[in-house]
């Protein structure tokens, strides 16, 4: 899956440019049939079920009112909750109120509590909400909670913020979709941050408008064709010198279990040989997994290796000392965890960092990322992608900024959100694990791009692998990640070979 990711600006810009070719109310009508075409795709042979449609004041208002029309006539019983704002409708939802009250749609001005529903369509708004749903419109959202059945939001599930997928406003409210029909382009905010509790199953019509009426993306859904040049089968003649050595630089006292999980990890996902140059005494070995070697970090020699630094490393001054080496030194990098910290305390390590010309990625979840950029982890959340940004441009690394909808980006603004992974990954040492396998693929000659997207898809598609299995996601442990890693890796390289 590869797919542009449009923000609310540029999408008014496709609208507009759209609209001018068209008559009047042909974008409304046009979404209104792809609408009420997914509602009846949805209720399936259930068609004799009520549907419920919420109208709000706009335009989104205009599409769900199209959409009611249409099903009536289909001969569904479907009934409008229409909320009108105090201002006058556009001439387009206007002229869609008059086609729904001309035809069989019932009305309603309130949610009636206990009514059963096959269907709730969600127009209530969409790219033009710009302040908290309160009032009326709120405690229909509310309602909305208790009702069992599918919710198809239309164009942006309403009170969610289409840029940044945080609910708008403080103590703000957001209809929770089961599917949404995204018009026109896809937006960032139905992946990342609150955005994939609420829009449910994402479906993009592009309303007509051919690609070539489309600006420039700078952010775009990460998926296969990002990468899947990489997934070549191995030759025969190959030797582990041929897959890249990995170390992790971690395990300080008390914390020599998050080293072992990112070892695993890379090992899991192909690379050579792995090591764990431990800060504290190393253990003899991993009798669980004995093909990992355990080294001192203080006398381990980084040249050739690729290093992931950071898991249980600890902020002593040792620790500072193996960072500002490893950032120096020419091995590609995977920056995680206490290494992340200790580089948002230092003015030092930022400018070792920044000078970098060996490939780094950097792996912040967003508190990591808050002490990076000196905010706090809700004003990062707030607008995952700005953030992410802020951060590679900042450190001129690619950064891969952890949470729902996790967001890979790079110095001159190009950014992915990552469409697989589960709830089962937000779990101790899960992201130990990730940045084993990205470290393992930047050993295995990946440039840091590829390999943070990749990694982050294959460690979300080895989560999925494992719900599908009934193994999480409730109970998911970081431990049994990187053999469901090595499952998704081989296949991928199984379905390049045959296409
Ligand atoms: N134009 C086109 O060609 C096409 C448009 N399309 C569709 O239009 C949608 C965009 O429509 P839109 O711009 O009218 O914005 P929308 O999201 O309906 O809401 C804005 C309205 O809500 C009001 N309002 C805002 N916040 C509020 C609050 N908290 N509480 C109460 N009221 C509040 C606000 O009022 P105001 O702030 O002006 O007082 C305004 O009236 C888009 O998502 C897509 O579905 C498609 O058909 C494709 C073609
Ligand atoms: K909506």
């Amino acid at each position: 899956m590869e797919r542009h990711l449009y923000t609310v600006a540029q999408l008014r810009a496709i609208e507009q440019a759209a609209y001018a070719g068209l008559a009047p109310g042909t974008l409304m009508q046009r979404a209104g049939k792809a609408a009420s075409d997914f509602a009846l795709e949805l209720l399936g042979d259930r068609r004799d079920r009520p549907v419920l449609v919420l109208a709000g004041p706009g335009n989104n208002g205009g599409d769900a009112l199209e959409a009611a029309a249409n099903l009536a006539d289909a001969g569904v019983d479907a009934t409008v909750l229409h909320l009108p704002g105090r201002r006058d409708a556009s001439t387009e939802t206007a002229a869609a109120y008059e086609r729904a009250r001309a035809g069989s749609v019932g009305w309603i001005d309130m949610l009636p509590p206990g009514a059963e529903w096959g269907l709730v369509i969600d127009g209530l708004f969409g790219i033009g909400l710009e302040r908290p749903v309160d009032g009326d419109y709120r405690e229909v959202v509310v309602g909305l909670e208790t009702i069992r059945c599918p919710i198809l939001a239309l164009d942006v599930p309403s009170g969610l913020d289409a840029d940044t997928g945080a609910v708008i406003g403080p103590d703000g409210i957001a209809v929770r979709a089961t599917h949404t029909i995204t018009f026109l382009g896809d937006k960032p905010g139905l992946h990342t941050a609150d955005g994939r509790d609420h829009a449910g199953q994402v479906r993009v019509d592009m309303l007509g408008v051919g690609s070539e009426a489309l600006p420039r993306a700078t952010a775009q859904l990460s998926g296969l064709p990002l990468f899947a040049g990489r997934f070549t089968a191995r030759r025969h003649n190959t030797h582990k010198g041929s897959f890249g050595d990995v170390a992790i630089i971690g395990g300080a006292h008390g914390m020599a279990g998050a080293p072992v999980l990112s070892a695993r990890g890379a090992l899991y996902a192909g690379a050579g040989r792995v090591y764990v140059a431990a800060l504290n005494t190393p253990p003899g070995y991993d009798s669980s997994q004995p093909e990992i070697m355990f080294r001192a970090a203080e006398d381990f020699d980084f040249f050739g290796r690729t290093l992931v630094i950071g898991p249980g490393m600890g902020d002593s001054a040792s620790a500072i000392r193996l960072l500002a080496r490893a950032l120096d030194s020419d091995s590609p990098l995977v920056i995680d965890a206490d290494a992340l910290n200790l580089i948002g305390a230092s003015p030092d390590l930022q400018s070792r960092l920044a000078q970098r010309t060996a490939p780094a990625v950097l792996t912040p979840h967003p508190l990591e990322g808050a002490r990076l950029l000196g905010m706090t982890a809700a004003v990062v959340q707030s607008d995952r992608l700005e953030a992410a940004r802020e951060m590679a441009l900042r450190t001129n690394a690619t950064v891969i900024l952890k949470g729902s909808g996790t967001v890979i980006a790079r110095p001159d603004g190009e950014v992915l959100i990552n469409p697989t992974g589960n709830a089962g990954l937000a779990t101790a040492g899960s992201g130990d694990v990730l940045a084993g396998i990205c470290g393992a693929l930047l050993a295995q000659g990946w440039t840091g791009w590829e390999a943070a997207a990749a990694a982050t898809w294959i460690h979300g598609a080895a989560a999925d692998t494992l719900v599908d299995e009934g193994v999480g996601p409730i109970g998911m442990t970081a431990g049994e990640l990187p053999a469901a890693v090595r499952k998704v890796l081989n296949r991928l390289v199984k379905d390049a070979a045959s296409r």
